[in-house]
């Protein structure tokens, strides 16, 4: 397939339909230790992600789950730090129809599929926007980057997209320092950002968590009629599961670096397996208290153990009102349950632990 053009601006292009059976991205097997102060930090365990073309995927988990290292390891972000291991394989097929595995190809293969083939918004807007160029500067230099374009071909993509994000007077924000703008407004230049290069994957990690709930309504609405138009394929990292419902096809959910539960939203929702799963359900953030600085799962004591201090069994037994001594002697395997539903917990047969619907009723 040849490289998308951007002769039909103001309209994005599309680079082929979406073919809901094709596989886009295979990870397989990914693990990802930290090396701190001598000691092995795992903070993610043996975790396959498959993602078909024109899907919109949400990993979601408690801080330090292990999110934001599964979505820096496929950007290729980890290979430059030397305290950092990754193993595992990621078969990535490339816009110019070459599969690569992503953990095998070179640092200049990496730098030309990442911004090509995916794109990230990082969690933290300020410490990736340089504050000492304008908005309109690092925004068409990045695309410049990754593409052959012209000047003003590019400063068009970059104002196109600006104003698609919401952002009332987009020339006058390519004139702006990071700085001078609200987090909001930052948080959306970042999203224009990483759509600007149109890959085939965003990864867009926490990309509406410091939104207001309205905001964050309309930049997921946004994203989803976007995913509509060009058939990207999307994998959203966020520690909301009402984020979950509004946005995802399905989800997958991270704990203590390992999957525990995937499944479609729906089913996930209507049929959660897993004790921790549930907990999250009665986490979800309600209004008035979207930011998840101080949040706490209600209903469970505890917090995550650190990637330091893994526990034997389930690595959840210490937090779950349901855990048995087998429970803290026996790992779980991820199990498969019906329509495509896996989840890792010993006793999720006899569990019944109900849907969430006072959140399914809410959903629009
Ligand atoms: N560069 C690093 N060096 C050492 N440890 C790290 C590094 N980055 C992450 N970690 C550790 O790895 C684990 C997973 O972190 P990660 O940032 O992937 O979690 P997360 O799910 O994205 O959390 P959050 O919701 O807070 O963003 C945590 O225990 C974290 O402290
Ligand atoms: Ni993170």
């Amino acid at each position: 397939m040849t490289e998308s053009t951007v002769k039909t601006y103001p309209m994005p292009v599309a680079d082929g339909s979406p073919k809901a059976s094709e596989t886009l991205l295979d990870l397989r097997n990914l693990s990802v230790s930290y090396q701190m102060a001598g000691r092995q930090l795992k903070a993610v365990r043996n975790v396959d992600i498959s993602l078909r073309s024109g899907e919109i995927v949400a990993l979601v988990g408690e801080s330090g789950s292990g999110k934001s290292t599964i979505g820096h390891a496929l950007m290729g972000l980890l290979r430059y730090e030397d305290k950092v291991t990754v193993s595992g394989t990621a078969v990535l097929r490339c816009k110019d129809g070459v599969t690569r595995d992503l953990f095998a190809i070179s640092d200049r293969e990496m730098k030309r599929v990442r911004g090509n083939d995916i794109s990230i918004v990082f969690q933290e807007p300020m410490s990736s926007l340089n504050p000492l160029h304008s908005i309109g500067h690092q925004i068409t230099e990045a695309l410049l980057a990754h593409r052959k374009l012209g000047r003003n071909e590019a400063r068009e993509r970059v104002l196109y997209y600006l104003r698609r994000l919401g952002i009332p007077n987009p020339e006058q924000c390519m004139e702006r320092y990071p700085h001078q703008l609200s987090g909001g407004m930052r948080q959306r230049v970042m999203i224009a950002m990483a759509l600007c290069c149109e890959s085939k994957l965003l990864v867009a990690d926490e990309a509406t968590t410091a939104l207001d709930a309205t905001v964050q309504a309309q930049i997921i609405d946004l994203l989803k009629s976007l995913q509509a138009e060009t058939g990207m394929t999307i994998l959203f990292i966020t520690h909301d599961l009402g984020v979950v419902s509004e946005i995802a096809d399905r989800a997958i959910v991270l704990y203590a670096g390992q999957i525990v539960e995937t499944a479609g939203t729906k089913e996930l929702f209507d049929n959660p397996h897993m004790p921790y799963t549930r907990a999250l359900f009665d986490a979800i953030p309600r209004l008035g208290s979207s930011l998840m600085k101080d949040y706490e799962l209600r209903g469970i004591p505890g917090r995550a153990p650190s990637a330091f201090e893994r526990v034997g069994g389930c690595s959840f037994h210490p937090r779950c009102a349901y855990a048995t001594e087998a429970c803290r002697a026996t790992m779980p395997e991820l199990d498969a349950t019906q329509r495509g539903h896996l989840v890792r917990c010993l006793r999720w047969k006899e569990l019944q632990l109900g849907g969430c619907d006072e959140f399914a009723a809410a959903r629009r």
